[in-house]
């Protein structure tokens, strides 16, 4: 299967995909990655692995429906059968999100479904919580509400910062969760029927 990646930063997370798929751990080849903004440091990663990049710079379309259709052909251009958002930070439209629902996941940091939308860090501090995590679920219309296929979490601890507890859920959490789900996507193990995530024919 062909996987494409929709970034908007860093990388950290495409780095992962890209190593588990260069060393055979998620079955899949890696056609396109994709950026919002122009020159992240993603993108670089993406040229060392050889793998095609590109920008759609949301800043030169007028709207989130001509940005998302401009997106959405770049992305359907490159044929994918499995499209991961990895701390890509644009709202989708409904219309973008039909025409990959099913096959397009995301990554959150926070134990779905607390903290959906921004700041889960310095969220789940200020509520004082035991424990903080990530999810990967499958993209739908509702921001960060489609079904949830693997969390992972980890002990707040006493010191914590937001700094800290993003770095600790980043190196302990999403770099292993990522590969993991998506190497359960490539091999057909886990599928989409009807807004319910299906592993090994058992729903999650
Ligand atoms: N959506 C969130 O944005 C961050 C992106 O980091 P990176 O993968 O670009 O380094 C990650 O923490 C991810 O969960």
């Amino acid at each position: 299967p062909r996987l494409a990646v929709l970034i908007s930063g860093t990388g950290r997370n495409l780095q992962a995909i890209l190593e588990a798929c260069a060393d055979g751990r998620i079955p899949a080849t890696p056609s396109l990655v994709l950026s919002n903004r122009p020159d992240v440091a993603g993108l670089q990663r993406a040229a060392d692995f050889g793998v095609a990049h590109a920008t759609v710079d949301h800043r030169a379309y007028p709207d989130r429906e001509h940005f998302d259709q401009a997106l959405g052909d770049a992305l359907e251009a490159a044929q994918p059968d499995i499209i991961a958002l990895a701390g890509f930070m644009r709202i989708l439209t409904p219309g973008f999100i039909r025409r990959f629902k099913g096959r397009m996941f995301n990554i959150h940091p926070s134990l779905l479904p607390l903290y959906r939308g921004l700041h889960t860090h310095r969220q789940a501090l200020e509520n004082g919580d035991t424990w903080h995590g990530a999810s990967i679920h499958y993209v739908t219309e509702e921001l960060d509400a489609g079904a949830v296929i693997k969390q992972g979490r980890i002990r707040i601890q006493a010191d914590d910062d937001e700094a800290s507890l993003a770095r600790r859920l980043m190196e302990n959490v999403e770099l292993a969760l990522y590969p993991e789900v998506l190497s359960w996507a490539a091999s057909g193990r886990l599928q989409w029927r009807d807004g319910i995530a299906v592993l090994d024919d058992q729903p999650l």
